[in-house]
Parts: structure tokens; C-alpha cells; sequence
């Protein structure tokens, strides 16, 4: 069986030509009819379609038309502007004619103003020039009779002057005569006084030539006694030489006594005399012990007399070495002075840190000195120099050694310098000496105390450190024996130079760190080493007792260049303060010792501060004292080493005429 789906038309082609099958018809006619609907549709939409379309042509048929429309508006528009274009380029023209229009009409107006201007200006000046000629005129006017006025006034002044002139003149002559009268009153006073002041002047002269002997005298005197010393000192030379000879030989003696003695036991039984054997040798004894303590003492004495005569109270200048370059240095001048002084001078400084430029004595301050040590000499060159007032302090006599000046001066270099500082060195000497002096029969006991004052207080530097508050170290004075003790410090017996410089260094340790503790460095301090040295001698009995002290002194630097505020302040106004009444203690003390009358030992103000009193004993009376005054050498500071000199000057009234 065939199936043929076809459309109608074709059906019906087909059917003519061929189709018989009409089997199952309905089934076909089913699908045809779905097919012709399908058709039907799809003819209804193409209808459709058709119709949009026509539609769609229509309405871009009225756009084209739209559009032509729009093209002939914008050409219209076009030939507007163009128009319009043609209109402005036609209204420009006539602006710039018309610019220039009113250019030539405002010129021409100008012109016609400056012309107007020029003849106004004109009529001002004619019209001013009559109004200064009218003034002028006035004021001529005027002031002639303000002349002719004056005239008149000045004739009646003249007048008047004429008058006065008379009446002066009279008086004048008047005064010149009673003038002169007491000029003749006055001439014979004058020459009565001119001839009282020429008697005078002649006993002045008279006592001049006096003064000048005396003065001659003095420096003979002074020569002498400075041969004298040299003698004293060739005769101590020769004492101490005998005093080790004696030494020597009485060791010898002794050894052979020592000998006989013992020749003696072996003789005793048989030589029935022999208590005259005894006798000798006590006698022999005795009679050497003289001798010893004889010249012991002489030596003592004649080393005091020494001592006296360089002077009980010595002022060393001390010039620090600087590594600065010579315009950054102070100025020095040193000169060996007719009483055997050494003088120094130093260059007085302008403010812009050259010096005064004057050719003669006025650029310089004058000060005079017991010795100068100059930057290049070392603490051992010192050191002689003060060595033999260690002998002094070991032969029973109270000796003080002070380090003065600003911080960095070089006073702990000058004493406590390790090796060679004068207490170290002082401390060696002393033992040696303990040694020496074991083989002429002395026995010494050496105590050290070492404390440092801080703002007027006490403070120990050796041993357990005190930490009670409650506990004061007090300075406390026997006024019968004359000896001087701190309370609760610690005072150590000294027995080789090993331990006192092993207590040393502890002390110059503590120092340091109490200093960092206190203030920023030790130099706000003083630090006071005592050692206090006992001799004796058994076989007679006597016994000496002498106290060194060594002062490292705090910084010297005064408040204004401190610049010092708060505790600071409060620390340096007690530096100052002690030194203060160190030079006034010094002072007066120089001034006693040179036979002034009105100096007793009642005005020495020891208590006008702990460090004068704590040496009260050892100032003064037979004591000797030493200061060291520091100096930089350096141009910054000037003004201290001024001050420093100053101060020194004061202590031994050193300071010469300016
Ligand atoms: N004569 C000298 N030769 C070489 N150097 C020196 C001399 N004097 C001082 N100095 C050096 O200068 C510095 C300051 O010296 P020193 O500490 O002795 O001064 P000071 O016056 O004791 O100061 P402070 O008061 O602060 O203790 C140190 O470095 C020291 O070595």
C-alpha cells in the first residue's frame, strides 16, 4: 500500500495521471486537513506579512517624504545663515567705521582740552606770580618795621648796657681792690706754708734716706741670711753626716760592747774587778746617748730654723702645660725679685681675648711667689722642694699642704698623681724616714685619717661606710695638748708604706665614687689626707708628735662663671665659703707672723668653716703651711687663673703694685 502526503493541487496532477489506491482514505484527510489548515495559516500570516509590509513601505514612504522635507528646511536654513553671515560681516564694517569715527572725535576733543588746559594753566601762573609779588611786598613791609621796632628796642638795650657797664665797672673795681687785698693776705699764708711744707718735705726726705738705709740694711741683712743658710744648711749636712756616722759607730760600739760583754761573762769569775768594767761601759753608754740626743736636737732645731727662714707660710705657683697653640695662651712673665721671690706677671686681656697693646707696666698684673714651678717641671722637681717639710711634721711640728685652683688645674695631679704626687711621695718619704730614724733610737707610729668635706659635712673614705645619718663625724679640739680628733671615723694605724698606700688608694677610690654619687666630679670636694706621726725614744724618754696634712682643695670657680642654680648653688656658695675663710685664716695668720699687733689669735677665724676649723691645730703658731696655686695656662681661662693669683696674693700678701 502507498501513502502520498501531497498538497491538493499536486493531488489532483497525481490522481489524474494514476492514483487508484483509495484503501484507508480517512486517514489522508485527516492530514490533508491539517495540512490545509496549516496552509490556511501560513497563507494568513504571509496575508499578513504582506500587509506589515505594505505598511512598513508606507510609513518609510512618509519618512523619505519627512526627510525630503527636513533637506529643504536645512537648505533654507543654510541660505539663512549664509544670509545672516553677510548681515554681521556688513554691521562689522560699520562698527570699525563707526570706532574710528568716535576715535577722531574724542582726539579732536582732547586736543581741544589740552588747548583750553594750557591757556588756563597760563592765567594761573599770572594770576599766582601777582599773588607772591602782593605777599612779598607785605611781608618786606612788615618786616621793616619789625626792624625798625628792634632798632628801637636795641638802642634802649644798648642804653641800658651802657648803664650796667658803668655800674660793673665800678663794682669791678671796687672787688679788685679788696681782692687784692686779700690776695696779699693769702700770698704771705701760702709762703708760710710753702716754707712749713718745704720743712716737711725736708724731714721727708731726711726719712727717705733713712728708709733707703734701712732698706740697704735690710737687703744686707737678707744676703746675710741667706748665706747664713746656705751655711745652716752646709752645717746640717755635715750634722746628718755626723749624726750617721755617730750612728754607725755606735752600732760598732754597741757590737763591741756586745763583745766585751760577752768577754766579760767569760772573765767575771776570774778577774775580781771587774764591777769597774761595768761602770765604764754605762758611763760609755750614757755619754753616747748625750751625744745622739744632742745632736738629734740641734739637727731638729737648726732644720726648724730652715724651715723659718724659707718661710712659715709659702705660696708655689703651679702653671699647668697646655697643648693649645700660643694665641690661645695665656700670657706669663717670670723675674727673679731682689728679696729673693720670684715674680709673675701676667698679661692683662681686652674682651676679644688679645692683649692690652700698652708699652709699659700697666698691661700686667704683678703678683710675687715664694717659688714658680713652669709647665715643664714634674711633681719629683716639686716634690724636693716640699720633702723637707715631711722631716719638719716627723720632728714633731704640725704641717699643712694645699692644692688651690679652678677645676682641671692640675691640683690632683700635684698630689695624688699615683707614682710621683706629693702624697704618695710623701708617704715613702715617711717611711724611709721611720726606717733612718729606728738607727738613731726612735720608734714612729704613723695613723692615717683620710675625709673628704662635701657642703660643710664630714664624710670618711676608708673602712665600712657609714650609712646612719644620725651619725656626725664631729671635729673636736684639746685645747691643752693641742691636738685635734674626728668623731666616728675611722683612724688607721699605718705600719709600712705598702698598707698606708693600699689605705690611700681605697681612699682616693671612695672618693671618686662619692663624688659621682655627691657632684659630678671630685673637684667639689675637699679631700684632707692626716697623718699623724708619734716618735719616741725609749732610752730618754722623749716623745714628738707632728701631723701632716695633705688638702686637695674643691674647684675654686666663682659663682658667676659657675653658673651654678639649686643644689648646685647651694654647694658652690660652700666652696666658696671655706675657701674664703681659708685665705682670711692664712691672711691673718701671715699678718701675726709678721709682728702685727692687732692681729691676735682671737680674730684667726677658724670657725667660719669646717675645713679651718678641722686644721685649726696644725695652722699657725710653730706650724708650717704650704699652698700650691694651680693655674691654667690657657686663654680660656683667664679669668679664673686671675682669680686663683688673686686668692693667693691675699694668703701671703704677695700681690706687688700693678
Ligand atoms: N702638670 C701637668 N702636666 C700634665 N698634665 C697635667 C698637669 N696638671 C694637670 N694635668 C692634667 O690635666 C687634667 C686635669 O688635672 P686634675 O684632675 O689634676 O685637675 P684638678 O684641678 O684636680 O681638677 P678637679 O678639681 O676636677 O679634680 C688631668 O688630665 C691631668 O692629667
Amino acid at each position: 500500500m502507498e501513502y502520498y502526503i501531497t498538497s491538493p493541487s499536486k493531488r489532483r496532477k497525481r490522481s489524474s495521471r494514476r492514483f487508484s489506491v483509495v484503501m484507508a482514505e480517512q486517514p489522508v484527510n485527516n492530514i490533508y486537513d491539517s495540512i490545509r489548515t496549516e496552509m490556511e495559516e501560513q497563507n494568513r500570516k504571509l496575508y499578513q506579512q504582506q500587509q506589515e509590509e505594505r505598511e512598513l513601505q508606507t510609513q518609510i514612504n512618509k519618512l523619505e517624504f519627512r526627510n525630503r522635507l527636513r533637506h529643504d528646511e536645512l537648505d533654507k536654513l543654510q541660505g539663512e545663515i549664509r544670509h545672516w553671515e553677510g548681515q554681521i560681516k556688513v554691521l562689522e564694517d560699520k562698527k570699525s567705521a563707526s570706532i574710528d569715527e568716535v576715535k577722531g572725535y574724542h582726539q579732536k576733543e582732547l586736543e581741544q582740552l589740552r588747548s583750553t588746559y594750557d591757556q588756563e594753566n597760563e592765567q594761573l601762573m599770572i594770576e599766582t606770580a601777582q599773588k607772591i609779588e602782593t605777599t612779598l611786598d607785605a611781608i618786606q613791609k612788615k618786616e621793616e618795621e619789625e626792624k625798625e621796632n628792634l632798632l628801637v628796642e636795641c638802642n634802649n638795650l644798648m642804653d641800658q648796657l651802657d648803664k650796667f657797664d658803668k655800674e660793673t665797672n665800678q663794682k669791678m673795681i671796687k672787688y679788685k681792690e679788696s681782692t687784692h687785698k686779700k690776695i696779699i693776705g693769702f700770698k704771705g699764708e701760702i709762703d708760710r706754708r710753702i716754707n712749713d711744707m718745704q720743712v716737711q718735705l725736708d724731714q721727708l726726705d731726711q726719712l727717705f734716706n733713712d728708709k733707703q738705709r734701712e732698706k740697704n740694711q735690710w737687703v744686707e741683712q737678707e744676703s746675710k741670711v741667706e748665706t747664713e743658710s746656705k751655711i745652716l744648711k752646709l752645717k746640717l749636712t755635715t750634722l746628718t753626716n755626723k749624726l750617721h756616722a755617730k750612728t754607725t759607730y755606735c752600732s760598732q760600739l754597741e757590737h763591741r760592747v756586745t763583745l766585751a760583754s760577752e768577754r766579760n761573762n767569760e772573765f767575771r769569775t776570774t778577774i775580781p774587778n771587774i764591777s769597774m768594767v761595768d761602770d765604764l761601759k754605762a758611763k760609755t753608754n750614757q755619754l753616747y746617748h748625750r751625744d745622739i740626743e744632742m745632736a738629734d736636737n740641734i739637727r731638729k732645731q737648726k732644720h726648724n730654723q730652715l724651715q723659718d727662714l724659707k718661710g712659715t707660710i709659702r705660696v708655689y705657683c703651679r702653671i699647668k702645660p697646655s697643648s693649645m697653640s700660643l694665641q690661645k695662651q695665656t700670657q706669663f712673665e717670670q723675674k727673679l725679685m731682689e728679696n729673693g721671690k720670684q715674680q709673675l706677671s701676667i698679661l692683662k686681656k681686652d674682651n676679644d681675648d688679645s692683649y692690652t697693646h700698652q708699652r709699659n707696666n700697666t698691661n700686667k698684673h704683678n703678683f710675687s711667689f715664694d717659688k714658680i714651678f713652669q709647665p715643664t717641671e714634674s711633681n719629683d722637681t716639686i716634690f724636693e722642694e716640699i720633702s723637707q717639710l715631711i722631716q719638719t711634721a716627723m720632728d714633731g711640728y704640725n704641717v699643712c699642704i694645699f692644692a688651690y685652683g679652678q677645676t682641671g688645674s692640675g691640683k690632683t695631679y700635684t698630689m695624688s698623681l699615683k707614682n710621683n704626687g706629693m702624697i704618695p711621695l710623701s708617704i715613702l718619704k715617711i717611711f724611709d724616714d721611720v726606717n733612718q730614724a729606728k738607727l738613731g733610737g726612735w720608734e714612729y707610729e704613723i695613723t692615717g685619717e683620710f675625709v673628704q668635706i662635701y657642703n660643710e659635712t664630714i664624710h670618711d673614705l676608708i673602712g665600712p661606710s657609714n650609712t646612719n645619718v644620725n651619725v656626725k663625724c664631729e671635729i673636736k679640739h684639746d685645747e691643752i695638748n693641742g691636738t685635734t680628733m674626728i668623731t666616728n671615723i675611722n683612724k688607721v694605724k699605718l705600719t709600712s708604706k705598702n698598707e698606708a698606700l693600699k689605705y690611700l688608694a681605697e681612699a682616693d677610690k671612695r672618693r671618686a665614687t662619692a663624688s659621682t654619687k655627691l657632684n659630678e666630679n671630685s673637684s667639689r670636694s675637699h679631700s684632707i689626707y692626716i697623718f699623724r706621726i708619734t716618735g719616741k725614744r725609749n732610752d730618754t724618754n722623749q716623745t714628738i708628735l707632728g701631723t701632716l696634712n695633705l688638702i686637695d682643695l674643691a674647684g675654686s670657680e666663682r659663682l658667676a662663671s659657675s653658673q651654678a642654680t639649686g643644689s648646685r648653688l647651694r654647694e658652690t656658695q660652700a666652696i666658696n665659703k671655706s675657701l674664703s675663710s681659708l685665705g682670711d685664716v692664712i691672711y691673718n695668720l701671715s699678718l701675726q707672723q709678721k709682728g702685727n699687733s692687732m692681729v691676735h689669735s682671737q680674730h684667726i677665724p677658724y670657725r667660719n668653716s669646717k675645713l679651718t676649723y678641722l686644721l685649726k691645730n696644725s695652722l699657725g703658731g710653730t706650724s708650717k703651711t704650704l699652698m700650691f696655686a694651680n693655674v691654667s695656662s690657657e686663654l680660656k681661662d683667664y679669668n679664673e687663673t686671675l682669680n686663683s693669683l688673686r686668692f693667693a696674693s691675699k694668703v701671703n700678701a704677695t700681690k706687688l703694685a700693678q
